[in-house]
Formats: C-alpha cells, sequence, structure tokens
C-alpha cells in the first residue's frame, strides 16, 4: 500500500518504512518551536516538575516573542522576561520583535520533508513547503525539548484536487475560507489536508502558507503541498536544502477526496463567531465597521500589504475607522518600505504598527471595544477574540478589509 506525504515523513521520523493512519509511532522531532504565549508555562515545568531537567538538542529549539510585542504590562514583560533567559542560558535561537513565529520559521528554518511541532496551532502553516508542522500544548512541547523526540498517532489524509486558477480578485484566502466553510470547522479532525492538482501549481508559497495556516480551523493536524519546482524555488532564495522531497505514491489511501474548482472561488468573508459561518461577500456588505486589520500569520505578507497598498493608494481610510497594517515580519516590513508600501499606508491614515501577532489574537494592540466590529485578515473570530466578548470580528482577504477600511462598511474591493 502507498503512503501519502505525510505518512513518508511520519516513516522517516519514526525510523520505518512503512506507516498507516492508526499507527503510533515514536519520532525524532527535525525541530521544535515555542512562542511567548506558553513558553513561560513550560520553563515553570522545565524548572519545577522535572527530577532531571535537560535539553536533548538546543539547536533543534527556536524561542519566538510575537504575540506581545513589546511587552504591554508586567504579566507579559515577566513572561517574556523567563523565556528570554531560559534562551539565553541554554543557547537556544531567540527571536524577538522580527514577525510573528510562523513567518520567521518559514523565512528561516522551516525545510521539505521535516517533522516540526510547534506549541502553536498554526505550525500547521510549514506544509506549504512540504513539512509536517503541527501545533502541541506545553507539556508535549516539555517532553519533545527533553528528548528531542515525541510520538504521533498517523493521521489520515484528505485529498484537496485543485483545478483551474483563481478569478481577478479572488484570494486564496476566500480559497481557504470557501473550504473551511464547505467541510465545516470539524471537517477534517485529526486528519491531513493534502493539497494538490494542476490547481496547486498556480499558488506561491504565500498562497500555500494561507491554505496550510488556517487547515487547523478546520480541525486538522495540518495540511500540506508537494515540495515542487515552486517551492523548492522559495527555498533556495532563502538559503536552504531539502532535508527530503516526497510525493504521495498513486496508491496512497485517502480518507476523502474533494475537488474544487478554483475559479468558480467568490470573495467570501467568515461571519462572526465562527471560522466556517462562511457567506459570499457581497452578503455582509454595508455592516459598519470600527477597525481593520491588515497582518497576521495567514495574511500579513508583502504578497497582502501590496494587495491593501494598491487599493488604498491615494484614497484615505474612513473616519470612522482605525486601519491597523501590521506586518508578518521585519523583512517583510522592510520589503514593503522599499517598495514604497508603508508609504502609502500611512499616507492614507493608517496605523503601521511593528511585526507582531497585534490584534488577531486581541491580547495586545488594536484590541475593540463593547459592540466594536473588526475586518480581519486575521486566523480567527471566535467570541471575544480580539477584545470586548460583545465586540464583533468578520474575517476577509487583504483586499476586501483594505476597501472596507476606505469605506467604513464591508465592501468588496
Ligand atoms: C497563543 C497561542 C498558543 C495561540 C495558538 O495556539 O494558536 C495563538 O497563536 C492563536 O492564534 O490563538
Ligand atoms: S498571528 Fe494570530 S494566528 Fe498567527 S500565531 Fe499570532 S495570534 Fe496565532
Amino acid at each position: 500500500m502507498g503512503m501519502t506525504i505525510a505518512e513518508k515523513i511520519i516513516a522517516a521520523a519514526a525510523g520505518v518504512d512503512h506507516v498507516k493512519p492508526g499507527d503510533i509511532h515514536t519520532v525524532n522531532l527535525d525541530r521544535l518551536m515555542s512562542n511567548d504565549g506558553t513558553t513561560h508555562l513550560t520553563v515553570d515545568m522545565y524548572h519545577n516538575k522535572l527530577t532531571n531537567p535537560r535539553i536533548a538538542d538546543p539547536e533543534k529549539l527556536v524561542f519566538i516573542v510575537d504575540h506581545n510585542v513589546p511587552a504591554d504590562n508586567p504579566k507579559t514583560a515577566a513572561a517574556q522576561k523567563k523565556m528570554r533567559d531560559f534562551a539565553r542560558e541554554h543557547q537556544i535561537d531567540f527571536w524577538e520583535g522580527k514577525g510573528v513565529c510562523h513567518q520567521i520559521m518559514m523565512e528561516n528554518y522551516v525545510c521539505p520533508g521535516e517533522l516540526i511541532f510547534g506549541a502553536d496551532s498554526h505550525t500547521c502553516t510549514y506544509g506549504a513547503l512540504g513539512a509536517f508542522g503541527t501545533g502541541v500544548g506545553c507539556t508535549d512541547f516539555l517532553y519533545g525539548m527533553v528528548t528531542g523526540t515525541s510520538w504521533v498517532l498517523v493521521p489520515e489524509s484528505v485529498k484537496f484536487n485543485l483545478v483551474g486558477k483563481l478569478p481577478e480578485g479572488v484570494y486564496p484566502r476566500d480559497l481557504m475560507l470557501t473550504i473551511i466553510g464547505q467541510i465545516g470547522a470539524n471537517g477534517c479532525n485529526y486528519q491531513v489536508m493534502e493539497f494538490c492538482g494542476e490547481g496547486a501549481k498556480t499558488l506561491s508559497v504565500n498562497d500555500r502558507m494561507v491554505l496550510c495556516n488556517l487547515s487547523v480551523e478546520a480541525g486538522a493536524k495540518t495540511g500540506i503541498f508537494e515540495a515542487d519546482e515552486i517551492a523548492l524555488a522559495y527555498l533556495e532564495e532563502h538559503g536552504r536544502k531539502p532535508k527530503a522531497v516526497y510525493k504521495s505514491d498513486p496508491d496512497a489511501v485517502y480518507a476523502r477526496e474533494y475537488t474544487i474548482d478554483l475559479s468558480a472561488i467568490q470573495p467570501v468573508i467568515a461571519r462572526p463567531d465562527f471560522v466556517d459561518d462562511v457567506v459570499p461577500a457581497k452578503e455582509v456588505c454595508g455592516v459598519k465597521i470600527d477597525e481593520a486589520f491588515l497582518g497576521s500569520c495567514n495574511n500579513g505578507r508583502i504578497e497582502e500589504l501590496r494587495i491593501g497598498a494598491g487599493i488604498i493608494k491615494g484614497k484615505k481610510v474612513a473616519d470612522s475607522v482605525r486601519f491597523l497594517v501590521v506586518p508578518a515580519s521585519l523583512s517583510v516590513y522592510k520589503q514593503a518600505l522599499k517598495e514604497g508600501l508603508i508609504d502609502i499606508f500611512m499616507e492614507s491614515g493608517a496605523i503601521v504598527m511593528n511585526p507582531n501577532c497585534s490584534v488577531c489574537w486581541g491580547s495586545c494592540q488594536g484590541v475593540i471595544g463593547e459592540n466594536e466590529v473588526l475586518i480581519s485578515t486575521g486566523t480567527r473570530n471566535f467570541k471575544g477574540r480580539a477584545g470586548h466578548p460583545s465586540s464583533k470580528v468578520y474575517l476577509g482577504s487583504a483586499a476586501t478589509v483594505t476597501a472596507s477600511a476606505i469605506a467604513g462598511e464591508i465592501t468588496l474591493a
């Protein structure tokens, strides 16, 4: 019986020839990433719970302060200090203020064929480069840190055969929200969403990141693409080499298969308070907004900043709206500066912030108040995600978010 890409990665990490869904294997981890959301808890467990605290291989570890940057209160400052001190003491790669963790990982670490655990649910982003990335809690993270290994219950894979090409003005974010709307927030629970087909060839690594990143919002263990020439070109540009390049075998077994026609996708919006409550954007046009957010590990890269800047150039943010523009990393920020995009946003009245998670998770910048409405390129719109429990978050593409920031209400670009 053939294997899927995900199964091949797990088999290699387990040192066996063959795995199948339902098997449990002990695996060697290639890398472990943790951010300021939970690292302080891992550090506490490391110091207080272990009889023989040790780190298997500090070179496998990456710590990234990205969720609350710079620290916004004494509690987050203390948590970050704990993380910083620990990283220094153990010579762990440490990043602070340089960008959202998944963006930093993609720019600097992730290689095809790797198995990566991250103490963050959107670690599934790394499938854009043909790696198996998945989120774990801090107990599993601690185990991985101490032993360099972990366990994986081999997930089933679900095939998404992409055909055609997205129409002009329709983006990978519309595509992935549409898929999540169709299959539901539990649509791929503990399964791998494998994206393939000729339509995949029309998607850049950025586009693939958008899809893989949101796979967890359909309950998936991860999302993955084959590391084809597009992924390998990205890798080379970033000065890295693949660990291994896997293709799914023709006789690999899938739990289900979907065919998605990209040319039929339209701009969509996920309505509050569920990522799978997806409707055509035109159905919610006219909803008044208080804030708009262009950023996050899903949609804060140069591609989206270009889309936003292209729409807002020469126009103004509505008086009633705060428009937060937050590049996903420092390198995205610098590229945007070089291309004059930051100037365009500033001229329009947008608030351009330092790279970090920002209002995507509503704990740091741009928190919204009682009954306020945000339109966002972030990942989630759960109740209270961006601030007050009565506030509302609509999720849309960079184009829809920017057009709405100008209009003061949800509008199509
Ligand atoms: C803080 C972190 C653990 C969390 C996650 O796991 O995803 C956050 O990044 C989010 O997007 O909700
Ligand atoms: S940008 Fe949002 S989804 Fe991504 S890691 Fe930060 S809080 Fe989580």
